[in-house]
């Protein structure tokens, strides 16, 4: 089984690029189905997830083809309308890929996608919504087939404002017939950066980045060049890399402005934080505060950053609290960041964390991609040796993190 061994309490110093995102790869690879022709999508980061992608791409008639950070698509052939049940279970975000195809195709037959170690993830907002562009869906068999030779612009209200279904469902109406309005949609910079592609294909979309989008309806896209933005949660995690180890780290190919809510948090507890256009550097200031965070959608604090910010309060000064409000089941990492010391309490959505002055290294296993970040960082703080299990969990969104970690001046080694 694989693991990585972390010996903790080297401080890491250096400057350290930061990979396109995950979270925007993926719709966007899921967008491409979109489009006609060839399109070439640059900055990709190297992860099982996006391998994951390329082949759902494959497995419904499209040629990718992945040479290192680019991926070149060709959408020229009869799409296929079925997704395979084994990369769903992979991926939760191989449903993202259902809104093109349904406008593409006409109609969709996608495996029921099931819950994670997160939470239990529903898809119903996303289904309400093709529903109101006039989808007709049925479950069957463990599939959810969705059918609507053309779909019809509509006023779509979500009752939440999720990420994945706001992707999808501004997808699907780029190809509708008329105008389509989504309100309270999600608002992540993932989001934009998908409708900026989408723009250039020829879309009609405004309003991305914003709780209200308009999406005019076209009969074409076109194949395009995109470059993806950076990952603001790699971002975070390594700022908090150097931070956690008393080192200094310096992220470049950042967009600041993303992780605002981070920057503020990492402020409170006393962190130095250096802000330039494109590249934050953080060192750790004479106090290492306790703060208390809320997760909420963007522009709040992500709650993709919750775990790693855990590890890192579990050594601060004080008592501090993380309320999760997105996933109801997102604080598995606290038994195993317990294993290595810290003293954490969880209420139902509440962690109350005291903070302790040391961690020790322990046999520790990730059960998520966010709670192996936290075991990472928690490891390269603590005392002694720290093994770390489910390495492959960490693989599905961090690229190259036990290279990059190395050149910082960690001590870790992954072990096969
Ligand atoms: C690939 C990708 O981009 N993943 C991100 C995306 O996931 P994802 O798009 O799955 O997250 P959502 O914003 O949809 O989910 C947020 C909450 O809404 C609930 N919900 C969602 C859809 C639905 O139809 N019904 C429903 O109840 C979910 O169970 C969850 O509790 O946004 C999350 C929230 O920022 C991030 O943690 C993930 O990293
Ligand atoms: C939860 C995450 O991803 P996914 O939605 O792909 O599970 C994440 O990136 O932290």
């Amino acid at each position: 089984m694989a693991r990585v061994k972390i010996i903790g309490e080297q401080p890491l110093c250096g400057a350290v690029k930061i990979s396109g995102a995950k979270n925007s790869a993926l719709p966007i690879m899921a967008a491409t189905v979109l489009l006609d022709g060839e399109s070439l999508i640059a900055n990709v980061p190297e992860l099982t997830d996006i391998t994951t992608m390329v082949r759902m791409l494959r497995s419904i008639n499209i040629v990718a083809e992945q040479n290192g950070h680019n991926i070149r698509i060709y959408n020229k052939k009869h799409l296929k309308h079925l997704i395979p049940y084994e990369l769903v279970t992979k991926m939760r975000a191989s449903f993202f890929i259902a809104g093109p195809i349904l406008a593409k195709v006409g109609m969709v037959r996608v495996p029921m996608p099931g819950g994670c170690a997160i939470g239990s993830r529903p898809v119903d907002i996303h289904l309400k919504g093709f529903q109101a562009l006039g989808a007709k869906v049925r479950l069957e068999h463990g599939f959810i087939e969705i059918r609507c030779p053309k779909l019809k612009g509509a006023y779509v209200d979500f009752p939440f404002p999720s990420v994945g279904a706001t992707e999808n469902i501004m997808m699907a109406a780029t190809l509708a017939e008329g105008t389509t309005t989504i309100t309270n949609a999600a608002q992540e910079p993932e989001i934009v950066d998908l409708a900026e592609l989408l723009n250039k294909a020829g879309a009609k979309i405004s309003g991305a980045g914003t709780s209200a989008i308009t999406i005019h309806g076209v009969s074409k896209l076109n194949g395009v060049e995109h470059e993806i933005i950076p990952d603001r949660i790699e971002a975070g995690t390594m700022l908090l890399a150097g931070l956690i180890t008393r080192g200094r780290i310096a992220v470049h190919n950042v967009r600041p402005a993303d992780i605002s809510a981070l920057l503020s948090a990492l402020t409170i507890a006393g962190a130095k934080l250096t802000v330039k256009n494109n590249s934050i550097e953080a060192a750790s200031g004479s106090v290492w505060r306790s703060a208390d965070i809320v997760t909420n959608p963007h522009p709040g604090f992500p709650t993709d950053m919750q775990a790693q910010i855990m590890a890192y309060l579990a050594l601060a000064d004080g008592m501090s609290t993380i309320r999760e409000t997105i996933f109801e089941n997102r604080f598995m990492h606290t038994s195993e960041l317990q294993r290595m010391g810290a003293n954490i309490r969880t209420e139902e959505r509440i962690a109350i964390i005291k903070g302790v002055p040391k961690l020790s290294g322990a046999e520790v296993k990730a059960t998520d991609l966010r709670a192996g970040a936290a075991l990472w960082l928690a490891g390269l703080a603590a005392q002694g040796e720290t093994i770390i299990y489910g390495v492959e969990h960490i693989e599905r969104g961090y690229e190259k993190l036990t290279e990059k970690l190395s050149q910082l001046g960690a001590n870790i080694k992954r072990i096969n």
